[in-house]
């Protein structure tokens, strides 16, 4: 897989249909978790190169052209994407294993998520038809139009650099938006990459911009300015609360995709082996760097021990490793930085009371030792006092907590400020569909766990977010509705100064 990889090519951003270095000359090293090896060296935007991609934006928007531009022509651009994706989804595949050191397969997933994603969003471009309503004026015709919001500012996180850009990326273009996209300063590689397909593809000059650069600088201008219609952005709360500050300027519209502390609840009626089975994906998945990972399980108290001690074995047997080992099953987490945070919680779970059954610690194997692993992690005797439990952890850290009626589960799968997903198991489906439609979630999966495709909406209740990607929500996201309102039989007024 090191043919994909040239550490010695500056990756550029590309504004007004350009490849540009930052003003600043300024250059950031990527590297690989796995090993803290170099792979890549990018050139490191600031606010000016910001500022320059949201004027390329501004006036390829108010140009006209692109929003004017038939809704099928534009379907096709994005579907052509979509073909050029699967072309090179191999090196795509590539590429985010060593900017994540997910493991190939994950990556591999991904580009086929990310091919269907273009598809989907290329489909429904000219679908929209308008709609006639009914008028309560004689004489009248009432029209609603979908029409692009404008220039939309995109910030991705680190976990799932291009999934999560292609949630923006294809419902904005699809519908006539003009884009300042700005990956992760630390996972930029495929976001660059599909940036070069997207002008093989031959979008105008404009319409596709790409800013690389760290969060409070060049993200906080796509917040801020005045420039940008809407902000769409996937990333923690913390940086939400103050893009959502930031973006009070124009009152831009914003689109948050952030945290979740999903609650996986099992009756005691679901198959174990099936249980232990879904609860360690659930958790363990991309090392738990899933924002709709399952760190809460919740279990009746008749199944807990048998599954506890299921889970427990079959977690010992997670083959850690690197990104490009087929037998690998679990890689590092994406930095130092985000280690050490992980290990807090740790502490913090052990502090509180939380008994720790496994893990909790690094793995002692020599392979490992430059990698930011953390070995998968399990605390029973939770409750929901815990910061353990009501904190998104991000990491390979699962928290128990057992419950005794249906309206116990139910009561605390909610007690969370998050609201982002969660799964209920049983075999008695009136029980299963009762329990999900108490869940405060965006998403429910009833006997199954962290799915999500294209057609359905994805999006977050309370505190995990605000509007939804995908479906056909995540296209609406990207649109203003205008009434356009006609009167056949227009009469005088006379209501001002018509009096002799
Ligand atoms: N709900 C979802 O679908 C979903 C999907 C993936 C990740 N997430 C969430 O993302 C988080 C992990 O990602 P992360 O650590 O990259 O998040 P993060 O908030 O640290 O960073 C996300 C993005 O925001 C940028 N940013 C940082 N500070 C900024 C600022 N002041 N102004 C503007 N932009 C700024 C970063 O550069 C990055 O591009 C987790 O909380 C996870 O749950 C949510
Ligand atoms: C939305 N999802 C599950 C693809 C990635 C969350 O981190």
């Amino acid at each position: 897989m090191e043919q994909y990889l040239n550490p010695d090519t500056l990756g550029k951003m590309y504004i007004d249909g350009e490849w540009r270095e930052a003003a600043s000359g300024k250059t950031r090293d990527i590297i690989y978790p796995y090993d803290q090896r170099k792979i890549a060296r990018v050139t490191e935007g600031d606010v000016e190169d910001a500022r320059q991609a949201i004027a390329a934006a501004r006036r390829a928007f108010d140009k006209g052209d692109w929003a004017r531009t038939p809704a099928s022509e534009r379907g096709a651009l994005v579907g052509k994407l979509a073909d050029l994706i699967e072309r090179d989804a191999e090196e795509l595949a590539a590429l985010e294993s060593w900017d994540t050191a997910k493991t190939m397969e994950e990556s591999r997933g991904d580009m086929q998520d990310i091919a269907g994603i273009f598809r989907y969003f290329a489909g429904l471009a000219d679908k929209d038809a308008g709609e006639v309503i009914a008028s309560p004026i004689p004489n009248t015709t009432s029209t609603i139009v979908r029409e692009p919001v404008g220039v939309c500012g995109q910030i991705s996180p680190w976990n799932y650099p291009l999934l999560q850009a292609s949630w923006k990326m294809a419902p904005a273009l699809a519908t006539g938006n003009t884009i300042v996209m700005k990956p992760s300063e630390d996972t930029p590689l495929t976001t660059i990459k599909v940036t070069q397909l997207a002008e093989e593809a031959g979008f105008p000059a404009g319409v596709v911009n790409l800013v690389l650069g760290a969060g409070p600088t060049v993200g906080k201008e796509l917040a801020e300015s005045v420039d940008v219609d809407l902000i769409s952005f996937t990333g923690g709360i913390e940086t939400g609360r103050k893009i959502m500050q930031a973006a009070t300027g124009n009152m831009k519209k914003i689109a948050f995709e952030l945290g979740g502390k999903n609650p996986n609840v099992i009756f005691a009626d679901t198959d174990l082996e099936l249980a232990i089975d879904y609860v360690l994906n659930g958790i363990f998945f991309h090392a738990g760097q899933v924002c709709s990972a399952g760190a809460r399980l919740i279990v009746e108290d008749s199944l807990h021990d048998k599954l506890v001690e299921g889970v427990i074995e079959r977690t010992k047997k997670i083959r850690l490793g690197e990104a490009f080992d087929p037998k690998t099953e679990m890689g590092p987490l994406i930095s130092e930085k985000h280690r050490a945070k992980v290990e807090r919680y740790i502490q913090i779970g052990k502090d509180e009371g939380a008994k720790l059954v496994l893990g909790g610690d690094r793995p002692s194997d020599p392979a490992l030792q430059k990698g930011f692993f953390v070995n998968p992690t399990i605390f029973v005797d939770c409750d929901t006092s815990m910061r353990i439990v009501q904190e998104e952890v991000f990491g390979p850290v699962l928290t128990v907590e057992r419950f005794h009626t249906e309206e116990e589960a139910i009561r605390l799968a909610n007690d969370t400020t998050y609201g982002l997903s969660g799964a209920v198991w049983s075999k008695d489906q009136n029980r299963a569909h009762r329990v999900a439609s108490a869940m405060r979630m965006g998403t429910v999966w009833i006997n199954d766990f962290n799915i999500y495709f294209a057609q359905a909406p994805w999006g977050g209740y309370k505190q995990s977010g605000i509007g939804r990607e995908l479906g056909a929500a995540g296209l609406e996201e990207y649109t203003e509705i205008k009434h356009v309102y006609q009167n056949y039989a227009t009469e005088p007024l006379n209501w001002f100064g018509a009096s002799s």
